[in-house]
């Protein structure tokens, strides 16, 4: 689905913070990236969806060159951006956030298809009760997820979270993985970005580890040494002995069930048929 290649990218001329960056991420998945603080996970995620041009390199989205292009042209490519710190409208409501983003990919504005109010006030129930309440009237986990809603609602096949359980407690994180975790089913593939590696592994298909700008080959979650070897990416001590070097590994889709309850709105794999009227 999302291709990569020999990507460099910098805010500054000849001060590169991503060094020839590839990467392949197949559909329907959850695949993390996981670095540390400065790593360069935001520019990348920034870079997927438009908001910055790359030195060199290329990004491919379903077999069409999508690197350098706008930001609205990503989001009707079928990008959708969970951005760090929600940037949220702190004076609208959570109605006025969820009705005014409206299905960003041409195949869904042509098809109706996307994620209806309803939908998603289903996938995230908190919010029901909070409708008429503005932005900066929520709680963290409430804000993120709206700023998850909102991007869930231009339709996106690819939806990019970039540390989606930053600051958020125990149980308000389980939950945001919860549905993170099941989005695949509903035809969307997803790139979070984490600072943990255990809760890397306990979410994604794949783990790619990003330090300095430069990115590992993926990591299989299921292997056992799983953990080991992120560490080893992160340049962290183990007290266990290092796994075997393997070749660069075969990413495996392993469909997992969501473990913590959440129930989707719908059982088909394709998005949600906009309700009409839905956006009153
Ligand atoms: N707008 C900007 N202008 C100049 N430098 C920037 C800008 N945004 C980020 N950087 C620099 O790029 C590097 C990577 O930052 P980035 O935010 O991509 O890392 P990150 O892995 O997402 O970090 P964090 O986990 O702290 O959010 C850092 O050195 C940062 O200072």
């Amino acid at each position: 689905m999302l291709r990569i290649g020999e990507l460099t990218v910098g805010y500054e001329p000849d001060a590169p913070v991503l060094h020839t960056v590839s990467m392949a991420l197949p559909p329907n998945g959850v695949h993390a990236i996981v670095g540390p603080n400065g790593a360069g996970k935001t520019t990348l995620l920034h870079t997927i969806a438009g908001h910055l041009r790359p030195t060199t390199g290329y990004v491919m989205l379903d077999g069409h060159d999508i690197t350098g292009i706008r930001t609205v042209r990503a989001a009707r490519a079928g990008i959708a951006l969970a951005p760090q710190g929600r940037r949220l409208w702190s004076s609208l409501t959570v109605r006025d956030h969820l009705t005014m983003t409206r299905p960003g990919a041409a195949t869904a504005q042509e098809q109706g298809c996307g994620w209806g109010v309803d939908d998603l006030l289903e996938v995230f129930p908190a919010l029901a009760a909070r409708l008429h309440h503005r932005a900066d009237q929520l709680s963290g986990g409430e804000q993120q997820m709206l700023t998850l809603a909102r991007a869930l609602r231009l339709a996106p096949r690819l939806l990019l979270c970039d540390e989606p359980t930053e600051g958020l407690a125990p149980t308000v994180a389980d939950r945001i993985r919860a549905v993170l975790t099941d989005l695949p089913r509903h035809g969307v593939t997803v790139l979070v970005t984490l600072p943990q590696t255990r809760a890397a592994t306990g979410l994604a298909h794949t783990v790619h580890v990003l330090t300095a700008g430069r990115l590992s080959d993926p990591v299989d979650p299921t292997t056992e040494h799983t953990e080991d070897l992120i560490r080893r990416h992160l340049g962290l001590t183990t007290d266990t002995e290092p796994p075997p070097r393997t070749e660069r590994t075969t990413v495996r889709a392993c469909h997992r069930p969501p473990t913590h309850g959440w129930h989707p709105p719908s059982q088909t794999p394709t998005p949600i048929v906009t309700r009409k009227g839905d956006q009153s």
